[in-house]
């Protein structure tokens, strides 16, 4: 039998979520184990409250009847758990794989422990080789587009199906492929001052721990370095 290497980070990350915490419930297929769990937990009688990052985690969590509030409604979170495309030994991420990197970040910087899940392939020695996905407003997006483009790398607009994908903020995506990210907290600061641009899938100095689950059944804990 295979292992599901999402759902052993996932569960991992799960037993740090104690009674009375407020979580933030992270995007995409990793996260999904975390939210299975956590409202299995619920059943069980654990109380938190949760804010999603995605109106499909949002959906996941109602139907699991994990007690959610907005994020308007709570000064800030306890415990974020998210899932990222690619992460390195610095836990510097590239996240917004599927979409939701905004909502991702505002949650993630509002919480006292950002905690990532993954699976061992994400884990790289330089972050880029996924493209780094970049929320930006349709306005103009052409220009924006072609702005990224002289920082050295490929946008792609992203599209679902036909259709260009628009986030659940009403923006479009540029996948911008750049094979080797070497200093990505000044691309992310680069990135940030292009007007056009809502916010960049780098998480640089946000999560505290990694999880990462692994082939052999084992799971890897990586943490951040204290800062100076
Ligand atoms: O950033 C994200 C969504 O915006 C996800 O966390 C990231 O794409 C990883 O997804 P998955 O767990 O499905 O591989």
């Amino acid at each position: 039998m295979s292992i599901n290497v999402k759902q052993l980070a996932a569960e991992k990350a799960v037993e740090y979520v104690e009674d009375g915490m407020k979580v933030g419930l992270g995007t995409g297929s990793t996260a999904y184990w975390a939210i299975r769990k956590l409202g299995e937990r619920v059943s069980e009688g654990l109380k938190i409250t949760a804010v999603a990052t995605s109106r499909a985690s949002e959906e996941q969590a109602r139907e699991l009847g994990i007690p959610l509030v907005a994020f308007g409604d709570i000064d800030s979170l306890d415990l974020t758990i998210d899932g990222a495309d690619e992460l390195d030994s610095s836990l510097q991420l590239i996240k917004g794989g599927g979409g939701a990197l905004l909502r991702e970040k505002i949650v993630a910087s509002n919480s006292t422990r950002m905690i990532v899940i993954a699976d061992e392939g994400k884990v790289v020695s330089t972050l880029g080789k996924f493209p780094l996905p970049v929320e930006i407003v349709p306005f103009a997006w052409e220009w924006t587009v072609a702005e990224l483009a002289k920082l050295g790398c490929q946008p792609e607009l992203r599209r679902s199906g036909e259709e260009l994908y628009r986030t659940d903020n009403g923006n479009y995506i540029a996948d911008c492929r750049f094979e080797a990210i070497e200093a990505a907290p000044k691309l992310a600061l680069t990135i940030q001052n292009i007007p056009g641009v809502v916010d960049h899938g780098l998480f640089i100095g946000i999560a505290a721990m990694a999880i990462v689950g692994k082939l052999d059944g084992s799971i890897e804990i990586i943490e951040a370095q204290p800062k100076n």
